[in-house]
């Protein structure tokens, strides 16, 4: 069989696909800044059967993508054409696996989309609007492209359905739960299950006391113990919790009646402000975490208090959630900036000792490719860098769901 996974974002697409049941990868890429003229790309890596963690051969081309559908076509264009070419036609794909962020409460697992599941996403856009709008609309232009194949969804909030009500709950009135469903979801659901399961075959221990740290442009954390998520940063929407690229994290909500009410601005405003405008590009300018640690290597204070107030944030959950657990077997650091950024877990960790928690400096500035354990012999806990591949945890899912063991 054969699993074509397509993770859909504002604007970006991220694509594998994979051999089933051998979980073996035939081909992944990156559809990078769709929509922006001049700027948008595509690379495309094939592996080979003998050597699926290095890709053999790697393309990467310019072109004008003026939306996911352009996106999307050339995606089927380079699988099926030319020097990358992977199948034969789109009919040999038999299920294409999209990553759906928001699932509200309806959807606790992964499910085979229809016309009503349709609806639902397209109901929960509000709450999500960088991602579902994507993602739904990828669902739509693939259904167009592979039309023999069945469309399943994975969703972001599904791993964090095992919450316990005094965890997901906020402390507002009642209804508001149940008629209205505000309640804390939480999203990087596919990564954080993906990563804990990881570390717990590392550790050899499946009851292993885990926090898993995501930090991409969206950014999240989760305590999790015997593969069941138990607390997590996220929340209502992907707002709360850490500093993120654009997004402030968590706010006190007197900071949004004061925008709305003295300050007059819209909920329009609010919406682009909180989502688009703030957390590290609001502190320094920039979103991306190359440019800001090269801002500080240059000597940038902004860059300085950025790194500072995003760190400090990861260190406030990592009490929090030692807490949750009470105790600790490892953190996880994942996704570009943890598996990537040396000096961010550094920052985070330093003066963790208190809760078993060393690094070891020259294990964390190697950079080499998979799991590693970056804690110093010393560390009571410990410290791991784990590649995310949501991916493959979305394949694996679509697997379960259409051949049940
Ligand atoms: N070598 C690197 N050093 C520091 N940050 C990096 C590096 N490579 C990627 N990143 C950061 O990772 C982030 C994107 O992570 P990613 O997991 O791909 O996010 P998303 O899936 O949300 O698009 C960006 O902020 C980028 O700067
Ligand atoms: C939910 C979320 O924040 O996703 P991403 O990190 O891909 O933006
Ligand atoms: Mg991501």
């Amino acid at each position: 069989m054969n699993i074509f996974v397509v993770n859909s974002g504002s604007s970006s697409i991220k694509y594998q696909l994979f051999r089933w049941p051998s979980e073996q990868p035939v081909c992944s890429g990156l559809v990078e800044r769709i929509g922006q003229e001049g700027a948008a790309s595509i690379t495309h890596k094939v592996f080979e059967a003998q050597h699926p963690a290095a890709p053999a051969t790697e393309q990467r081309q310019q072109l004008p993508l003026p939306d996911h559908e352009a996106g999307l076509r050339e995606v089927v264009r380079l699988l099926t054409e030319g020097e990358g070419r992977v199948i034969q036609d789109p009919a040999d794909i038999e299920v294409v696996g999209h990553r759906v962020v928001h699932g509200g409460e309806a959807f606790a697992a992964t499910t085979l989309i229809t016309e009503k599941v349709k609806a639902e996403i397209r109901r929960l856009f509000a709450l999500a609007p960088l991602h579902n709008p994507a993602n739904y609309f990828g669902i739509e232009v693939a259904e167009r492209l592979f039309p023999q194949a069945r469309q399943v969804a994975v969703f972001d909030t599904a791993f964090h359905q095992t919450l316990p009500d005094y965890a997901f709950r906020y402390a507002l009135p009642e209804a508001l739960y149940t008629e209205q469903r505000i309640r804390k979801y939480g999203f990087h659901g596919t990564s954080h299950q993906y990563v804990a399961a990881q570390a717990a075959a590392f550790l050899q221990n499946p009851d292993a006391r885990l926090i898993t740290i995501h930090l991409g442009n969206g950014c999240s954390m989760a305590a999790v113990r015997g593969g069941r998520a138990l607390d997590t940063s996220m929340g209502f929407g992907p707002l709360a919790g850490l500093v993120m690229g654009t997004r402030s994290g968590d706010l006190d909500p007197s900071v949004l009646l004061h925008l709305l009410g003295p300050l007059g601005y819209s909920a329009e405003q609010v919406s682009t402000l909180l989502n688009k405008e703030s957390g590290m590009r609001g502190l320094t300018g920039h979103s991306d975490m190359r440019d800001i640690g090269q801002a500080l290597a240059a000597g940038d204070a902004r860059a300085a208090l950025g790194y500072a107030l995003y760190t400090y944030r990861i260190r406030q959950y990592i009490g929090a959630y030692a807490a949750v657990l009470n105790g600790l077997d490892a953190v996880v650091f994942t996704a570009g900036v943890g598996e990537n950024d040396a000096r961010v877990r550094a920052q985070v960790c330093q003066d963790l000792d208190f809760f078993g928690l060393q690094l070891d400096e020259a294990k964390n500035q190697l950079r080499q490719p998979g799991l590693r354990d970056v804690s110093a012999p010393a560390s009571q806990a410990r410290i791991l860098v784990i590649p995310t591949n949501e991916e493959l945890e979305i394949a694996r899912q679509c697997a379960a769901l259409l051949n049940p063991a």
